[in-house]
This record gives structure tokens, sequence and C-alpha cells, in this order.
């Protein structure tokens, strides 16, 4: 069983557009409503695909009461913490070419008895996780070392846990001694403080954070696809997309798939290149079943051509 944990989900409105023009008023050609935040897609992508999961997430108000009745229609399993603010809405806009805009709200406030409440649902739930999975921003009113203890405590108590965050959380996940991290190039870049340009730049990056504690980097890069660095070395891979409809939540999907594959190696990084490829195939933020999995497309080189330039950001 993998456990994640949301500490800011969010209901996730798509709409596809055909063009972003500021100050008019646009028409949707079609919408979608998920749930959304990072460890609940994590959840959803591991139950459409067989792998048992639960997930853990504070939920208030309307929205949070809306979230759960679309888990629970998935069939997702829950552990939920009841707050006193309202959950978030995160509005995505696609465009035809790929484009995607994101707006998220900062999210409710996470209390200081609230967050006790989340802990003692996380620590008494990881005794039967396989890996615990903790994802997405640290909500408004939380402290970023109230986060560090928190993975301090699941690493102390023995637990494999994987954290995909930003800014300083990540580096406080890093510090605490985590099995993995996942972040994409924006959050490598920012947490290393220099622009990554090349395969190179990025392995570069990883073994730094590394080198802060954290086990394993797993490194997603867009349509550049993933870098997977560890004690054994570095592994790179893609597969490419043809007709990319949202990337919201593909990295969520990577991750899901490398867990679900056993996290290690070639083959787990090819795992999760594929259902990360298949993420960016769906429209919102739906998350691949093993219909829309197209392994034969991903590649992976063991023995990376590092000097290969990324893609030039957007
Ligand atoms: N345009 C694309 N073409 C092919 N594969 C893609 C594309 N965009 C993303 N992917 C796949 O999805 C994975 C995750 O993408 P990305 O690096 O954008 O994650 P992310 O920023 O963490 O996404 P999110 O936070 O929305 O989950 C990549 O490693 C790659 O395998
Ligand atoms: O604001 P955060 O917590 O960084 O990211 C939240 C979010 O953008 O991440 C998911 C995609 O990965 C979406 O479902 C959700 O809207």
């Amino acid at each position: 069983m993998i456990l994640t944990v949301t500490l800011n989900p969010s209901l996730d409105r798509a709409m596809e557009i055909d063009r972003l023009a500021r100050g008019e008023v646009i028409r949707a050609a079609s919408a979608h409503l998920d749930p959304g935040g990072k460890g609940v897609n994590v959840s959803r992508a591991l139950l459409a695909n067989g792998v048992p999961s639960r997930a853990v997430l504070p939920v208030g108000g309307e929205e949070g009461a809306q979230l759960v009745r679309l888990l629970e229609s998935e069939g997702v399993e829950l552990l939920v913490v009841p707050i006193a603010g309202r959950t978030r809405s995160n509005i995505t806009l696609a465009e035809p070419d790929g484009t995607v805009t994101k707006i998220n709200e900062s999210g409710p406030v996470l209390t200081g008895p609230e967050f006790a409440e989340v802990t003692r649902a996380v620590l008494a739930a990881a005794d039967s996780a396989d890996w615990v999975v903790a994802c997405g921003s640290v909500p408004p009113g939380l402290p970023v070392a109230a986060f560090g203890d928190l993975c301090a405590r699941l690493v102390d108590a023995g637990v494999r846990l994987a954290v995909d965050t930003s800014g300083p959380a990540l580096r406080a996940a890093a510090e605490a001694g985590v099995a993995l991290v996942k972040p994409n190039r924006e959050e490598l870049a920012e947490a290393v403080g220099a622009p990554l340009r090349s395969l190179g730049d990025v392995v570069d990056a990883a073994a730094q954070v590394r080198t802060w504690g954290a086990g394993t980097v797993l490194a997603s890069l867009g349509a550049d696809g993933a870098v997977l660095v560890d004690a054994k070395g570095v592994v790179t891979g893609e597969s490419p997309v043809a007709q990319p409809k949202s990337t919201v939540g593909a990295g969520d999907a990577l991750l899901a798939g490398f867990l679900a594959a056993g996290a290690r190696g070639p083959d787990a990084l090819a795992e999760g290149l594929a259902w990360g490829a298949a993420a960016v195939s769906l429209p919102g933020s739906r998350m691949p079943g093993p219909a829309d999995l197209l392994r034969n497309t991903v590649r992976v080189h063991p023995r990376p051509d590092l000097v290969r330039p990324l893609l030039p950001q957007g």
C-alpha cells in the first residue's frame, strides 16, 4: 500500500480555449472538473492501475465536500482531516498548441492543531505503507520547519518517504534524509540557484540535492523526459507524445508509475515515463489507466549523452 499526503489539495477546473487573450471574454470549448492536488493525483493514478493506495488530506467547506465526493466516486480510499478553511479551486486553461496556463489559489490556512491531526493520521497509517508520498505546496499557516519535522519523523520511523514539493520545503525534505525527491526542471533549478540548460546540468543539480540528504532524485523535465540519479548512477529517458492535451498531473503520474514499478533502476524509470506520457495525452488532471499506457514508445538511456541541451523553456 502506498500512502499519499496532500497538505493542500484542490478542485481542478480545466477549460480548453482557442487562445488566451487578456482582457477578453473567452468561451471555453470544453471543461473538466477533477479532484486535484499532487498526492491526490498519485493515489488516483495508482488506483487506476490496480495498485493499493490511501490518501490523507485536510478538507474544508463546500469545495472540500465536493472533492471528497469526487474521490469517493473514483474509489480512492481516503483519510480525511476536517479543517476550518475552504479547500481551494485551481484553474487550468489549455490551448490547442499544448500551452497550459495554470492559476492556483494559495489554499486555506492549515492551523497547528489541524496539522497535528494530519500528522497523527499519517503516522498511524504509515506503519502498513510500503511508501509514504508527500506532495504539493505547503499550505498557508504551516511553517516549512513543521513540514521538515514531519519528514524527519517519518524517516526516523524507518518509513520510505518520497517528496514532491518546491522551494524551501524541497530542501527541508532533502535535509530530513527522504528516500526520494521528484522536482521538475524549475523546482530543481530554484533549489540549486542555477539554470538547467543540459542533461549534465540536471545531473549536477541532482547530485547536489543528494549531498543535502535525499537518497534518489527523479527529476522530471517535461517533453525532455526524466533523469534518475541515485547511488548506482544516472539513467535518463523520454517518451514522446504526438498530441499533448494537458501536462497537469503528468509529474504525479510519472512518480506513481515509478513507485508502482519498484522505484529503482531503468525499468522503474521507463514505467514512470509511460505513465507520465499517458497523463499528457489526457485532458485536465485525468490520470491514465492500463489502456492509456504506450510502453513501446519509451526510451531509456543507461549511458546518457549529458551534453544534450534541454528544450528552451516557454
Ligand atoms: N510535452 C510532453 N511530451 C512528452 N512527455 C511529457 C511532456 N510533458 C510532460 N511529459 C512527461 O511527464 C513527466 C512529468 O512532466 P513535468 O516535468 O512537466 O512534471 P511536473 O511539472 O511535475 O507536472 P505536474 O506538477 O503538473 O504534475 C515528464 O517527465 C515526461 O515524462
Ligand atoms: O499548488 P501546488 O500544490 O504546488 O500544485 C497543485 C496542483 O497544480 O498540482 C497538481 C498537478 O500536479 C494539480 O492537481 C493541482 O492543481
